[in-house]
């Protein structure tokens, strides 16, 4: 995948080798990625979802997308940050921890064993299988105060350790951002391990406590106390597993956010990417 050239349009060339390794298979993605977004969260997604838009056709799609990546720990302001670039530059995004939680979600209601790998791995195959043949898999079936329960917020960490699921969601984020022109991806490895030759990359981070007071903020009634513990434990899972750990990419913009504004963030990041030659439609 990865190509040494500094060129953003050298470096997307390795995007359209990916398309084209998986143009023979896209049904293999079938719905499974339209349940990972949330749609609510971003409307040129669902109208495309409602549509009837399906991700085999954006896996056969010719087209070499530009990827903004955009990695990082827990609450750092990876979604409100990629959300408001994908307004700026009209890019689709990806929300890539919500196919880990979709799948942490299903290992809790089928009572499998957060250490069962092997069941994990063959329940992954199975809605992927089952999206592809039966539809049953729609937007609505996850709802979002499911995948951010606190139950899920542990079992994730289990589950996005297995490098065998990691392939699978790799592949089906690289299938997916196949399709687009341009897409900001949001993730822990998107940027080293997913598109390790994207032209624009930032690592997103501020102080724990910082980011479990907005993520209070954020969430309403949840205790700091909890929320920081379960900051400071998510973030130790992701960093220290073997398999993608969380690290900024080597060519990564970092930026420390525990004393900007998120306007003053955004900026920043619209500002690299017009740099990237990324532009205005
Ligand atoms: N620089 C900032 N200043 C103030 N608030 C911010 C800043 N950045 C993000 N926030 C707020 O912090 C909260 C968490 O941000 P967000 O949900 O985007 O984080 P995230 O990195 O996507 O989290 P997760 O990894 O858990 O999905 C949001 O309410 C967001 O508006
Ligand atoms: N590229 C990714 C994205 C996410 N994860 C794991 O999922 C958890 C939840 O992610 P959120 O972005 O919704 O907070 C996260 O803690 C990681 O364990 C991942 O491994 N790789």
């Amino acid at each position: 995948m990865a190509e040494p050239s500094d060129s953003g349009v050298a470096r997307s060339r390795s995007v359209v080798q990916v398309n084209r390794l998986n143009a023979g298979e896209p049904q293999y993605c079938g719905n499974f990625f339209l349940v990972t977004f949330a749609p609510e969260q971003n409307r040129r997604i669902a109208r495309n979802y409602f549509a009837g838009e399906t991700m085999s056709d954006h896996g056969v799609s010719p087209m070499s997308p530009v990827v903004v990546t955009v990695d990082g720990p827990a609450a750092a302001g990876k979604t409100t940050t990629c959300l408001a670039l994908a307004d700026i530059f009209q890019m689709e995004y990806l929300e890539s921890g919500r196919s880990y939680r979709i799948l942490a979600l299903e290992v809790l209601q089928r009572g499998i064993a957060t250490d069962d790998h092997p069941a994990i791995v063959a329940l992954c195959d199975d809605l992927i299988e089952e999206s592809r043949t039966s539809g049953l898999l729609t937007a609505g079936r996850y709802t979002s105060q499911d995948l951010r329960s606190s139950a899920v917020n542990v079992a994730v960490s289990a589950v996005s350790g297995i490098a065998e699921l990691r392939r699978r969601v790799t592949e089906l984020v690289r299938i997916w951002a196949g399709g687009h022109t341009r897409c900001v991806v949001e993730g822990r490895d998107i940027g080293t391990v997913v598109f390790p030759s994207a032209p624009v990359k930032f690592y997103l981070t501020a102080a724990p406590e910082v980011r479990a007071d907005r993520r209070v903020a954020q969430e309403g009634a949840s205790s700091y106390e909890e929320v920081l513990e379960d900051v400071i434990r998510r973030d130790r899972a992701d960093m220290s597993r073997a398999a993608s750990p969380l690290v900024p990419a080597d060519d990564a913009v970092t930026i420390d956010t525990t004393e900007l504004s998120l306007a003053q963030v955004v900026e920043h990041m619209a500002s690299v990417c017009r740099s990237r030659g990324v532009a205005i439609p």
